[in-house]
């Protein structure tokens, strides 16, 4: 069911900082910082020739990743994206096989105009998944 990673995010205490440390110091393709209201989150790409970095900072006053930093202030790897084809067929497999799927279960429109949807890290050995169609 699953295909290629699309990204591993990683959120960080300092956007800028962050992005300038990918920049100049590991020599990355870096995006612009884009603010997401919908998601909670301000997000920068790392483009790798064959995957994404999406470095996340919390937006606004109810941001789902505001927890995560404050348990680990200096940041920390917060989620693996995996590609498929079908996202509501996907959907439907995993609560069949008694995965949880965050939120009210509908896919949102995720950072690339694309589908995406969170599974409860408890349901995959303490990793948050993110799936996204493509
Ligand atoms: C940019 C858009 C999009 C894209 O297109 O790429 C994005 O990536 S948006 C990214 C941000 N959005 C989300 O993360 C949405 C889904 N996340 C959530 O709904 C919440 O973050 C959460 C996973 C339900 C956690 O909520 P929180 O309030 O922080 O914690 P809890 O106390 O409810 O946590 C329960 C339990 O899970 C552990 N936990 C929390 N976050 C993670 C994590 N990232 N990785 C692994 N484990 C995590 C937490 O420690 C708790 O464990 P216990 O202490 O053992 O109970
Ligand atoms: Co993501």
């Amino acid at each position: 069911m699953i295909g290629n990673i699309n990204h591993i995010a990683i959120v960080v205490p300092d956007l800028a900082e962050a992005a300038a440390r990918y920049k100049n110091t590991m020599g990355a393709d870096v995006s612009e910082a884009v603010d997401l209201p919908d998601h909670g989150v301000t997000t920068v790409f790392v483009n790798l020739p064959n995957s994404k970095v999406e470095l996340l900072h919390p937006y606004g006053d109810s941001s789902p990743i505001a927890g995560f930093l404050a348990k680990n202030p200096s940041g920390g790897m917060h989620h693996i994206c995996y590609e498929v084809d079908d996202i509501l067929a996907a959907r439907d497999k995993l609560v069949e096989d008694g995965a949880r799927i965050l939120g009210d279960g509908d896919p949102k429109i995720g950072a690339h105009g694309k589908p995406v949807l969170f599974l409860h890290p408890k349901d995959f050995f303490g990793t948050l998944v993110e799936i996204e169609q493509v």
